[in-house]
This record gives C-alpha cells, sequence and structure tokens, in this order.
C-alpha cells in the first residue's frame, strides 16, 4: 500500500505562462479598426460588439496573434496557425526547462492539448522534435476538448505517471486564434471573437521523490464531469458553420446554464473527497430541513433557499476558468464567494482574456504573484468547456509559492480602481445614430 501510494503521488515541480510580445496588444484602437474593416458588418453588429466588448471585463493588454494585426484575419494560412503555436513553444517551454534545470530529454511523458487546431504531426511531436526529447517519450495531443482539457491533460499525466516510477510529465496547454477569428454576423459566434485572446501554459509534473522535495503543490485530487448526452449542454459550445459558410465556434446564450449544470455533477463527486466530515454532516442535515420547509407555506423565505455546502472548510483559494463575466459571477453565486475570492479569475480575464485551456494557470500565478499561496494551502482548480464539461483538481502548496511570472511587469496596478475599458468612449456613436444604417 505504501508502494502504491508512492506511485500516485503527482507533484507539479514549476509552470510557466506564456507572455507573448507586446505588439500584439488588442488596444482599443486596435480592435475598433479590425471590426471596422470588415465589409459584412453592419451597425446592429456595430452595436451588439460594443455592448459585450464594454461588457465582457477584458482591458486594452490582452494578445492576438500576428495574421489579426496584419489584416489577414479573413484569409489564414496554415503557417500563421503554426508561428502562433511556435512562439509560444519557443518562450514558454524553454523557459520551464532553464527554470526548472529540467532538460527535455528528462521528460518520460508529454501531454499536448489544443482544442482547434490539429496538424500532422501532431503538435506533441513538434515539441518532442524542436526541444530533442526522448525516442520513448509517451507523447499524447489531445484536440477539440474544449476549455477544461487542461485538467483532462493533467489526469492523463497523473495516470501515466503512475505506471512509471520516478518519471516527469510536461503539460502543455494552449488554443490556436490565428486560423478562428470568425468574420460572418452570426452573434452567437462573434461573442468568441470578444472572449477569446492568445495564451498559453506550461507544467512540469514528476512522482520522482527526490524532485518531489522541491515541487510547488501536490496534486490531491481530480475529477471530471461530461454532461455531452444532454443535447443542450452539448450544442452550448460548438464548432459549426453560420449558414453562409462561415466556420466558427457558436457560444450559445445556455452556456452558463451548461456549466451551473456540470458544476454541480462534478462538485457531487468531488465534495466527499476534500470536505471534512463536520461540513458534510452539516449540509445533510440542512438539506433535510430545507426538504421539510418546502412543505410548510411561507417557511422558505423566511429560511432562504435550498441548503448550500460551504467549500471553504477544505479549500482556502478558488482557481475559477474565466471563460467570460457571467461564468464567474455564475460560480461565485453557486459556491457562495466573495469578491477576494473570484478576484485571481477577474483580473485574469482583464489583463489576458479568456486564453481557453490556460487561463486557469494565468489565475494560479495571479494568487502566487499576490502571494496569496502558503504552505499547506489547497487550492480548488475548476474549468468549464465544450462537451459540455466540468473539470476540478485540488492541489495542496508543498514548497515556497512566490514567483511573479507572467505577472511580474503588472501585478502591482492590480487590482485597478475600474476594470472598465475605454470602448464606451470611443464608439459610443453607433448608438446615437438613428436607424440601422450607417449612411442615413
Ligand atoms: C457576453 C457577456 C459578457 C455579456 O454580458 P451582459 O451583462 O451585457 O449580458 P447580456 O446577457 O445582457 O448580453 C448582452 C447582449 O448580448 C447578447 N448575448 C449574450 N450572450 C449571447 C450569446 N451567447 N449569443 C448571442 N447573443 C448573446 C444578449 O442577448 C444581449 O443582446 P441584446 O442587448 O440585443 O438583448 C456575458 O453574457 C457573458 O459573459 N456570457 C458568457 C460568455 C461565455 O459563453 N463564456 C464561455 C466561453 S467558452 C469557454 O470558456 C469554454 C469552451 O469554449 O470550451
Amino acid at each position: 500500500a505504501v508502494a502504491r501510494r508512492r506511485q500516485s503521488r503527482c507533484y507539479l515541480l514549476d509552470y510557466v505562462c506564456h507572455k507573448p510580445c507586446d505588439d500584439r496588444k488588442v488596444s482599443t484602437e486596435m480592435a475598433g479598426g479590425l471590426i471596422l474593416r470588415n465589409q459584412r458588418l453592419g451597425l446592429p453588429e456595430y452595436r451588439f460588439l460594443l455592448r459585450v466588448i464594454v461588457r465582457s471585463g477584458i482591458g486594452e493588454d490582452s494578445y492576438c496573434p500576428r495574421n489579426i494585426l496584419e489584416g489577414r484575419e479573413d484569409a489564414p494560412t496554415h503557417e500563421d496557425a503554426l508561428d502562433e503555436m511556435d512562439a509560444f513553444f519557443d518562450a514558454a517551454i524553454a523557459e520551464l526547462f532553464f527554470k526548472t534545470g529540467v532538460a527535455p530529454a528528462d521528460v518520460d511523458v508529454l501531454v499536448v492539448n489544443v482544442c482547434m487546431f490539429s496538424p500532422a504531426p501532431s503538435l506533441a511531436s513538434r515539441i518532442a522534435r524542436r526541444f530533442g526529447m526522448r525516442d520513448d517519450v509517451a507523447a499524447y495531443n489531445l484536440s477539440g476538448m474544449g476549455c477544461s482539457a487542461g485538467l483532462v491533460s493533467l489526469d492523463i499525466a497523473r495516470n501515466t505517471l503512475r505506471t512509471r516510477p520516478a518519471s516527469v510529465a510536461l503539460v502543455v496547454s494552449t488554443e490556436s486564434i490565428a486560423p478562428h477569428w470568425y468574420t460572418g454576423t452570426d452573434r452567437s459566434m462573434m461573442l468568441g471573437n470578444c472572449l477569446f485572446r492568445c495564451g498559453g501554459s506550461a507544467a512540469l509534473l514528476t512522482n520522482d521523490p527526490s524532485l518531489g522535495r522541491r515541487a510547488k503543490m501536490a496534486l490531491r485530487d481530480l475529477v471530471r464531469a461530461n454532461i455531452a448526452a444532454d443535447d443542450e449542454a452539448h450544442a452550448s459550445a460548438m464548432k459549426r458553420d453560420d449558414g453562409s459558410g462561415r466556420v466558427g465556434i457558436s457560444l450559445s446564450k445556455d452556456l452558463p446554464k451548461a456549466a451551473a449544470r456540470a458544476l454541480t455533477l462534478n462538485l457531487r463527486r468531488l465534495a466527499p473527497r476534500i470536505l471534512p466530515v463536520s461540513e458534510l454532516a452539516r449540509f445533510a442535515v440542512h438539506s433535510m430541513f430545507c426538504r421539510k420547509l418546502i412543505l410548510l407555506p411561507h417557511a422558505k423565505q423566511t429560511h432562504g433557499g435550498a441548503a448550500k455546502i460551504n467549500f471553504k472548510t477544505g479549500v482556502e483559494h478558488f482557481c475559477v476558468h474565466p471563460g467570460g463575466t457571467a461564468v464567474i459571477e455564475g460560480v461565485k453565486g453557486s459556491l457562495g464567494l466573495d469578491a477576494y475570492d473570484v478576484e485571481p479569475a477577474v483580473m485574469t480575464l482583464h489583463r489576458w482574456g479568456n486564453t481557453s485551456t490556460s487561463s486557469l494557470w494565468y489565475v494560479l500565478s495571479y494568487m502566487e504573484a499576490k502571494g496569496r499561496l502558503k504552505r499547506g494551502d489547497r487550492v480548488l482548480m475548476l474549468t468549464f468547456g465544450s462537451g459540455f464539461k466540468c473539470n476540478s483538481c485540488v492541489w495542496e502548496v508543498k514548497g515556497y509559492m512566490g514567483d511573479k511570472g507572467a505577472w511580474a511587469e503588472c501585478i502591482d496596478e492590480y487590482p485597478p480602481e475600474t476594470t472598465a475599458n475605454p470602448y464606451m468612449q470611443n464608439y459610443s456613436w453607433v448608438n446615437d445614430i438613428q436607424g440601422d444604417n450607417l449612411l442615413v
């Protein structure tokens, strides 16, 4: 049993979040130009985009790929997509090897997840080749698995390590934006352009006890929930044609509802594994009391709604996927969190946008840069993504966590007094024009 327990240990040695070059920032002016040069958009679309961008919670410092900066979003090449990937690999993965002193040849397991771009040879092969990894590296490449695939990768890495004593796994998570800028007029697909931005993360995991001694965190639990059998949830984040033959990712208005359902399922499984018995007992008694109250007239108003389990009894930090303001607000409400708990997610959305599957590592990095993470603290990571899936995991802080990482140059400016962006100031004229035609 001791040997099995030792074998199932999974430590986070370190991680790096990618900070693209400053000249790839999406300023208000750049985004305005991008919208205005799309001949398919008219006043109704401008008004919709203004409303959503203003409410998106994203500031002026998130990043886009070069082909979009160069005005080639309508005709991206395969090379554009590879360039975007290589820029991330060459910066972040190289930095992670340098930072940890682990050599590419020490990597036994490589797991890569990129939802929207699946070239041949795979991106996992591209990384193995670029960094000169061994010919017996166990490489896995996940595609099409959405924003919660980072924890699917983590699950694969953890399970693979179980079969290989004293090994090292590299988990790489990013998204391909370059070939996926939507240029049509379907609102559910235009929404993605307002949210998704460039970013990526690389993390080194190990079950080697000698390396584990200098690890930052240890993985305690990982739970996956997939409600793909539910039609509405399955369709809530989906790549499809828009009716005019333009392909994009459609995010339906039902997405926050699907996220809430998947979250409930996930937490129902996770709670008994991470919360103290006293909290589970309190919740059971309170739930029974609430069920009885439903039978009594007016009692519900006096005593509040359904019983809520208190995750703060088992976890100190909440690393929530910054999918959008509605997603963060939904989790905040469901778990009874406060503004301090979701500050890392809100600030990540503001600084980096929704970088899909790598997002939660930026959230973790914010907590670390702010000096929030102390030895023994537990961190709950919660991710959502197409499927529809909610994946979660709990880490325990083992070592010193005080790196500023990708936040180094801006962490002192966070949280800002306001996260409002200047779009309304610059483009409110679209709401002042009478009718729906720019020429009138
Ligand atoms: C987009 C928002 C910031 C807008 O916030 P607001 O507070 O203004 O709220 P709102 O709901 O009134 O929306 C403003 C206008 O947008 C419209 N609107 C909102 N959501 C829409 C949708 N999915 N499709 C089409 N239109 C939509 C509303 O009808 C309204 O238009 P009108 O004014 O005309 O009535 C928020 O709704 C939000 O955060 N939504 C969730 C975003 C999301 O799906 N994130 C997950 C990304 S996917 C992911 O992370 C995982 C993955 O892909 O795997």
